[in-house]
């Protein structure tokens, strides 16, 4: 019974840190991890490749019903993203694919879509979802819940630093310009915007280190889980 299978939902808006952490949690408790962003990624990457637009609805559902990706771990630990044959690990992480994302994320349909998908990360021992509505539609069982949040001038930085040492060319203004224009159509779509799920725990991390947030989520998953286990 996959509802048997505990999940960690990491949700919370671009640059907050939680595929880090996601990470490092997933890693801490040897559970299994999903990174459901890269999924929308892979999808705005395919469409681009397919020279599809993105102003309507229909013409994309196929894309994403289909979707040829595979997740896979190197022998390093490294994730890589292969689609339709091709490693897309690099190409799914530039601004401007998590805005075309983040435009094809707000169509229902397609959210239907990749819903099976994204469940089926669902297995022994545990799972860590990280996205925006992880705890809200797509694992609403899930016994912890968390929504990582920093400043949007905090998540520029730490975006500029990221995409720097990775050697791409970016700009701080249009990093904070990009960061707020996502903020904004995920948190108003009118399908699984992003908010906090009920219980979860709000962490603000833009005071804290990477280490200081995996510590408060370990703590929560220890209150929580026991909580599950004495019910
Ligand atoms: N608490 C923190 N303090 C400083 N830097 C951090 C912190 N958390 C994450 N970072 C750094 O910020 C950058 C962005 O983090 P990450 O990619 O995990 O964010 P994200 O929330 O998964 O973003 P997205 O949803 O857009 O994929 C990374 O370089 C990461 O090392
Ligand atoms: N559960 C999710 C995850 C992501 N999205 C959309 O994809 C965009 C890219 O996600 P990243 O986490 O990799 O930055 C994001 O801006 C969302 O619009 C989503 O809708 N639901």
């Amino acid at each position: 019974m996959q509802e048997s299978i505990p999940v960690i939902t990491i949700d919370g808006p671009s640059g907050a840190g939680k595929g880090t952490v996601s990470r490092l949690v997933a890693n801490q408790l040897g559970w299994q991890l999903l990174d459901s962003g890269a999924i929308y990624r892979v999808l705005a990457v395919a469409l681009l490749h397919h020279n599809i637009e993105v102003d309507e609805e229909e013409p994309l559902i196929p894309i994403a019903a289909h979707l040829d990706v595979q997740f896979e771990i190197t022998d390093d630990g490294e994730s890589k993203v292969i689609l339709e044959g091709e490693d897309v690990s690099n190409s799914i992480r530039t601004e401007e694919v998590g805005a075309l994302a983040s435009k094809v994320a707000a169509f229902p349909r397609i959210r239907e879509a990749l819903l099976r998908r994204q469940r089926a990360f669902r297995v022994e021992p545990g799972l860590v979802a990280d996205g925006r509505d992880m705890g809200t539609v797509v694992f609403t069982d899930a016994p912890v819940k968390v929504f990582l949040t920093a400043s949007a001038e905090e998540r520029a930085e730490r975006r500029f630093k990221q995409l720097k040492e990775k050697g791409f060319d970016v700009k701080i203004g249009r990093l904070l310009d990009d960061i707020r224009q996502r903020d904004e159509r995920d948190q108003n779509r009118t399908v699984a915007p992003l908010v906090p799920a009920e219980g979860a725990l709000i962490i603000d991390s833009t005071e804290l280190s990477i280490d200081e947030v995996v510590s408060k989520i370990l703590s929560f998953v220890n209150e929580k889980l026991t909580q599950t286990e004495t019910i």
